[in-house]
């Protein structure tokens, strides 16, 4: 049974497949302090967290069964990445769920920002009638976006409808896509320069840390208006407080801040010309049962061991790089595991060759399946997201390489493991009909599925020793199910593999390495 625990309010509606699922106990506790996680977390297989819940790496260091983090939202700052690569926990979020939410939010703040709607409400719930509130309009108006991803480019086809010129700053953004949604292209200073009103909708990195900021402000349109629902910091409060007190900014709308939640004295929490609201961007009832889905049914995919896409701490692999890749994953991880294996000494370099219809895309995730399966029997917490890690910090050298070729096989997976006592190569294919098939160990051409017990016997090729080897396992009750025998020449050295039902016993193995003509025997488990 996977247990889950749900440390911030996420919807009831949205996780309800956790809750309907029977490998699950979903556990809600909201509101604990960092020790009091630390207290449980050991007995969790996921946390699900939305931005409240600090994930650090003491509270990772505690989560000893921890797999995966879901992050049901965007914003991944309140989750320790680099820690939780290290340890090999999964983090995973939701990132289209809540775009909508948030682009009607930053419109509903530029509007209450140019029509001053809060601190108007304010004053007529409090009795006065007060009719000099005097807005502007946004249409003609030029507004400036920095960052231009799902919610950036949904803020930018609005502001189009209501008649905005919009400039956007985003270093990922093409030309063509800028031009399809009507949107012209500038740096953060010409954007500044220009605009009327400007919104962020970047993350908050070392870059966009301060991306608005005093030499920002110095060159910026008097009168012109600011927008925050992306992180705190993106603009610098400090310095906009002061070029609203020089006439610069006439009107500001934050969702975020610094540091949340604002302390009593934040200077934007009396200030009139600046509208707050409590990180609300994501809070729709659509937009919190859609990131809860989406993160719930990551969650099941990674504790069950299916695939799954929106990991945070993994590169991106885009969908038509996944279809090619993803039949390969097995057959990569079941190399790497029986040479793992199989290789005597600890191993300092991994070399891959991808051959046929593997050279046309980026291997790496299927380099990550071969290194997670050379060291899944030898290092505890082992998982894709931290293989290549692990790896190198044992100083493992991991070499691709690519060839045209690969004699008759379409598709060829090749690796060789060096430790310095010896080196083992294995090739593996996927055979249309057939499947996963290794067809080389060595030099010796094989060709068998890699599945349950293995034996793998290197003998020098005489008579009645395959008989010899059948009757003795035979004698102990240990079932051959499949063998095959590889060699390159008649009477020269030669391999045996040998699928059993059960794993042999010791001194089973023992008495076959001790016959004549066996050079050794290894057994593995795939
Ligand atoms: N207020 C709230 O409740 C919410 C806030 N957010 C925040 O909004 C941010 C944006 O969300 P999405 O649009 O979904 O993310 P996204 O990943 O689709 O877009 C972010 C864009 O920022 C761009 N970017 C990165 N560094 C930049 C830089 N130095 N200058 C300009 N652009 C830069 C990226 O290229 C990317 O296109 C999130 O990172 C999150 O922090 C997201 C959802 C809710
Ligand atoms: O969960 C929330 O309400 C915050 C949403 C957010 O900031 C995000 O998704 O990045």
């Amino acid at each position: 049974m996977y247990k889950v625990l749900v440390s911030d309010p996420i919807s009831d509606m949205g996780i309800q497949m956790l809750y309907d699922a029977t490998d699950v106990e979903v556990v809600k506790q909201s509101g604990l302090s960092e020790d009091e996680l630390i207290a449980i977390i050991g007995d969790y297989d996921a946390l699900l967290v939305r931005s409240q819940t600090k994930v650090t790496e003491k509270i990772m260091s505690a989560g000893t069964r921890l797999k995966v983090i879901g992050r049901a939202g965007v914003g991944v700052d309140n989750i320790d990445l680099e820690a939780a690569t290290k340890r090999g926990i999964i983090v995973i979020n939701a990132p289209d769920g809540n775009t909508i939410a948030t682009c009607e939010l930053t419109f509903a703040m530029m509007m209450s920002t140019a029509r001053m709607i809060p601190q108007a409400y304010k004053k007529t719930v409090g009795g006065e009638w007060d009719r000099k509130f005097i807005g502007v309009e946004l249409r003609n108006k030029t507004l400036g976006i920095l960052g231009m991803g799902r919610i950036g480019s949904e803020v930018a086809k609005r502001a189009k409808v209501f008649g905005m010129e919009v400039i956007g700053y985003d270093p990922f953004l093409t030309e063509e896509r800028a031009e399809k949604i009507g949107v012209k292209l500038g740096t953060v200073n010409e954007i500044v320069a220009q605009a009327d009103f400007i919104t962020v909708h970047t993350p908050l990195t070392p870059e966009t840390r301060h991306l608005i900021s005093k030499p920002q402000f110095d060159i910026m349109k008097k009168g012109m208006r600011l927008i925050n629902c992306a992180r705190g910091g993106i603009i610098d409060e400090m310095a906009m407080v002061e070029a609203i007190e020089q006439g610069i900014v006439a009107g500001a709308a934050f969702d975020v801040f610094e540091v949340e939640p604002p302390q009593q004295d934040h200077p934007f929490l009396n200030n009139p010309k600046v509208i707050v609201t409590p990180h609300l961007g994501a809070s729709t009832i659509e937009a919190q049962e859609n990131v809860a889905i989406d993160v719930s049914e990551e969650v099941l995919h990674i504790l069950r061991n299916e695939p799954f896409k929106n990991a945070v701490n993994l590169p991106p692999v885009p969908a038509n790089v996944l279809n090619i890749l993803q039949p390969y994953f097995g057959l990569g991880e079941k190399i790497g595991s029986i040479l793992g294996q199989i290789a005597q000494g600890a191993v300092y370099e991994i070399v891959v060759n991808y051959a046929g219809d593997l050279i046309d895309v980026d291997t790496s995730p299927l380099t990550r399946y071969i290194v997670k399966g050379v060291f899944e029997k030898q290092l505890e917490g082992l998982n894709i997201v931290n293989a290549m890690h692990l790896a190198k910090s044992r100083d493992v050298n991991i070499v691709v390489q690519k060839s045209n070729t690969s004699n008759s096989f379409t598709n060829l997976v090749t690796v060789t493991v060096k430790t310095k006592q010896e080196e083992k190569t294995l090739a593996g294919t996927l055979l249309a009909g057939y499947g996963e098939r290794i067809v080389r160990i060595d030099q010796y051409p094989v060709d068998f599925a890699a599945e349950g017990n293995l034996l793998l016997i290197s003998h020098n090729d005489k008579p009645g020793i395959i008989g010899r080897v059948g009757t003795l396992l035979g004698t102990n009750n240990v079932n051959i199910a499949t063998m095959q025998v590889g060699r390159k020449v008649i009477g020269g050295s030669a391999i045996m593999v040998l699928t059993i039902d059960k794993s042999a016993p010791s001194n089973v193995l023992d008495e076959l390495s001790e016959q004549a003509e066996i050079v050794n025997v290894r057994a593995l488990t795939v």
